[in-house]
């Protein structure tokens, strides 16, 4: 599988930033990077003495050995300290996302300043990075002084942060991710804002005290970008990257007099290095004048348990009637695309043999309905969840389940406090047309082990053949469908995946 990562930008000698700490965090990551110098600078923890360009033919010959041999799927670009030197790269990008079977995603992290104070590049170049780069560049990654620089406007409120990104879209780029590391405003967060013109993502950490930060813009965007390489959406690549960082600024160590450097550990696993998504409805979320009506809340009913054991998901009363019959504790009713009416029946029916055999009865979809008919809990998808009065669901004392397929989607449900989190779909599923690939065991495990205080189930093409490894992951619960509805014997399919799931 190619999981290639370029990195365009300037050598530092001190190893904190550049190339340099593109290539440890790509490493780290599980990503393969590749290099292109722009620039060599000598620099150390105090300041930076020289930067001095390498020759066009040079960097252009760099960027024509990996073409022709190892193309990128993500290219991430730093500091690049000459007028022609962005010319070159604006041009190849917009050739190669035209001419390669696979357009490569491109991240620009607009180094205007060092850290230690030291401006970098040739004066005029700003204005050829905003008509010529801009229009190539699939995500920029600026701070508030780039911001400034790029755009013009000042990041003086939550508020600005829109605008400022409508701002720099405009001139070309398809996102932005505005960096929260300078903000003047609520200075006790390290906000990162993410916006590409329709999606808003805003995450956030407490701010580090005490910690060496050189290499942090850099680190970001080659963390977005090795995370990207592997398949993981935008929005996750964003959790994993600030989880990186958080995670390498608590080891960050000095090195020099100055400045030191933010470290570079693995794959982050740690929860408390993982940041918050903000709600609307919340103190950060006013601030920044999100839209929607999430909000945290007291949380939902627990069920009692982590371990929710084996979970039939079916469409008939019926089946629901065989399964308990056969010792079912846990299970739910999910009929697709009927009208109310044409369903509530069906749900009271399995409501009243919830209770009757003493089970976690959930209802799919129907909120109202299930909250009218007092069940035991529902279950809601991504979508619901937008829309749906979590409140009310809430209020009535149901118990709430939601669906997720990714780290960025589980931070969010976290904070609703659910009952459980469903984690799909894990393996190729018949029985749903899902948008997305399956999330594999490898991430499975990662999800189980960031949620060890919440009730997990894991969905999605779970046969009992598969059903030992995906439970060693340490999720409590396993749902199904068709290995139950398509099975021979169900009675005995239900006996062994009972053994299995203890
Ligand atoms: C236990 C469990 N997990 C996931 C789902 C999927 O729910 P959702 O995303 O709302 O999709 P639909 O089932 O409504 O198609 C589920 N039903 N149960
Ligand atoms: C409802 C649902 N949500 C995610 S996968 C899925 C279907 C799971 O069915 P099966 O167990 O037959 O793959
Ligand atoms: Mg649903």
């Amino acid at each position: 599988m190619n999981n290639i990562v370029w990195t365009i930008a300037s050598s530092d000698s001190s190893a904190g930033a550049g190339i340099q700490a593109d290539l440890h965090t790509i490493k780290a990551l599980g990503a393969d990077g590749c290099s292109v110098i722009s620039a060599v600078t000598a620099q150390n923890s105090v300041a930076v003495d020289l930067v001095e360009s390498v020759s066009d033919k040079m960097l252009i010959a760099q960027l024509d050995a990996l073409a022709s041999d190892m193309p990128a799927k993500i290219i991430k670009i730093g500091l690049i300290a000459s007028i022609e030197h962005v010319k070159i790269i604006a041009e190849k990008l917009a050739d190669y996302k035209a001419n390669w079977d696979v357009a490569p995603f491109v991240i620009y992290d607009p180094v205007a300043v060092a850290s230690t104070g030291d401006e970098m590049s040739e004066d005029g170049i700003n204005e050829i990075i905003k008509t010529q780069l801009l229009p190539v560049v699939d995500l920029l990654t600026p701070n508030a002084k780039e911001v400034f620089t790029l755009s013009g406007h000042m990041l003086i409120s939550g508020e600005s942060l829109k605008g400022a990104t409508e701002k720099l879209i405009e001139m070309g780029c398809k996102s932005v991710l505005i960096k929260g590391g300078h903000l003047p405003f609520l200075e006790d967060q390290c906000i990162d804002y993410y916006y590409d013109g329709e999606r808003e993502i805003a995450l956030t950490s407490p701010r580090l005290e005490n910690v060496h930060s050189h290499g942090t813009g850099c680190t970001l965007a080659s963390a977005i970008a090795a995370t990207m390489a592997q398949n993981y959406f935008i929005e996750d690549a964003l959790v994993i990257a600030k989880a990186y960082l958080n995670q390498g600024l608590k080891a960050s160590k000095q090195l020099g007099k100055g400045e030191g450097s933010i470290a570079h550990l693995g794959w982050p696993n740690n929860n408390r290095d993982f940041p918050e998504v903000v709600l609307p409805e919340s103190k950060v979320g006013y601030e920044l004048d999100l839209q929607g009506t999430l909000e945290a809340g007291p949380g939902f009913v627990s069920c009692d348990t982590l371990k929710l054991g084996l979970y039939p998901v079916l469409d008939t009363v019926e089946w629901l009637e065989k399964v308990l019959k056969s010792g079912v504790k846990t299970l739910q009713l999910r009929i697709k695309d009927k009208q109310p009416e044409q369903v509530e029946q069906q749900i009271i029916d399995a409501i009243a043999l919830g209770k009757k055999y003493d089970a976690r009865m959930f209802i799919n979809d129907y909120w109202q309905l299930a909250i009218k008919h007092q069940a035991y809990g529902v279950h809601l998808g991504q979508e619901d969840m937008d829309v749906a009065d979590l409140g009310l669901i809430a209020d009535a004392g149901l118990r709430l389940g939601l669906s997720t397929h990714g780290y960025y989607e589980i931070l969010r449900a976290k904070q609703l406090k659910p009952s459980y989190i469903a984690l799909g779909h894990i393996f190729e599923t018949q029985t749903k047309d899902m948008p997305s690939d399956p999330q594999g065991l490898e991430r499975l495990g990662k999800y189980a082990a960031l949620l060890s205080d919440t009730p997990t189930v894991a969905i999605g093409g779970i046969n009992l053949q598969r059903a030992p490894e995906v439970y060693k992951t340490g999720v409590g619960s396993i749902a199904v469908v068709t290995a139950i509805t398509l099975a021979d014997d169900y009675q005995s399919v239900i006996d062994e995946f009972n053994q299995i799931i203890k």
